[in-house]
């Protein structure tokens, strides 16, 4: 997808949410589990209920190659059954030297037709450009996680003054563009996202985090937002399990409609 879709969509959805689809057999309805493809029911239903309120799904990998086989078949049908203007992110966190990433590329861009794939920056320029040579896909790199060991390395001060996800962003932003190249930063981080718009203030940012990890998406919006809004903000467990019944596809859809209705007033206090 190219950036000016992704961007008219926002502005026709007034909507910057990302759903995420973190799926797991343990967790969703008895009454799915007589279907062949129980994964795959309840993501269909959570699409049609979600679809016209998001701009972007994100199926997190794991949760489809913990099941082996039958776990990608569910991906792939899921994957055919987004509408075609809607974005797609392969969360699959991979970066290997660059002889393997170009088939984990081609894994996702060409075997499947993700629109982005989630890749970690550890092993430098060449493990990450092999994603940024297919047209119209996108890399979205790493930059500064959600998670509490995000101290451990990402905020470690380098001899520059500099932290580690910092000299990150900076150093990684000349291998790609703002069309091919997206960040993540964790919801959890949000004080930090002034800065960072320092370093890039024109590349999309994928912020997950909001809702079950606690951040609050008016700090990620007040600080976050570019003249293209510039946020994929991601939820998963918060809409996805809003309710373990049967209505669960109606309850995610009120979850979604409540983030998309706080996102349109963040787009007209802080675009
Ligand atoms: O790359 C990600 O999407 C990601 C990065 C990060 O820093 N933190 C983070 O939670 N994620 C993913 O975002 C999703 C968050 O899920 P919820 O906490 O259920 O909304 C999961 O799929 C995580 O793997």
């Amino acid at each position: 997808m190219k950036r000016e879709e992704l961007v008219k969509q926002i502005k026709s959805k007034e909507s910057y949410l990302c759903i995420g689809l973190d799926t797991d057999l343990k967790k969703i309805p008895a009454s799915l589990q007589k279907f062949e493809d129980p994964i795959f029911e309840f993501n269909k239903r959570i699409i049609d209920a979600t679809h016209e309120y998001c701009v972007a799904y994100k199926p997190n990998i794991a949760f489809y190659e913990a099941m082996g086989s039958k776990g990608w078949d569910s991906l792939e049908k899921t994957l055919e059954y987004i509408p075609k203007e809607i974005f797609t992110i392969a969360d699959a966190k991979r970066g290997d030297i660059g002889n393997t990433s170009g088939l984990y590329a081609r894994a996702f861009f060409d075997n499947m037709n993700f629109g982005s794939v989630t890749v970690a920056p550890y092993m430098g320029e060449d493990s990450v450009t092999p994603f940024l040579e297919f047209k119209d896909k996108w890399v979205i790199l790493l930059a500064l996680t959600s998670n509490s060991g995000s101290k451990d390395f990402q905020m470690m001060k380098l001899e520059n003054g500099q932290y580690l996800y910092q000299e990150v962003l900076e150093k990684s932003s000349k291998w790609g563009n703002a069309s091919n190249l997206m960040y993540v930063v964790g919801a959890t981080q949000a004080t930090l996202l002034k800065d960072i718009r320092k370093i890039i203030p024109d590349h999309f940012l994928l912020v997950p985090g909001v809702g079950a990890q606690g951040g609050s998406l008016e700090e990620v919006s007040q600080n976050g937002m570019n003249k293209d809004c510039g946020l994929l903000v991601n939820a998963s467990r918060s809409i996805i399990y809003a309710s373990s019944g049967d209505d669960f596809n109606t309850k995610a859809k009120e979850e979604a409609i409540k983030l998309r209705d706080e996102m349109k007033v963040y787009l007209s206090k802080y675009l």
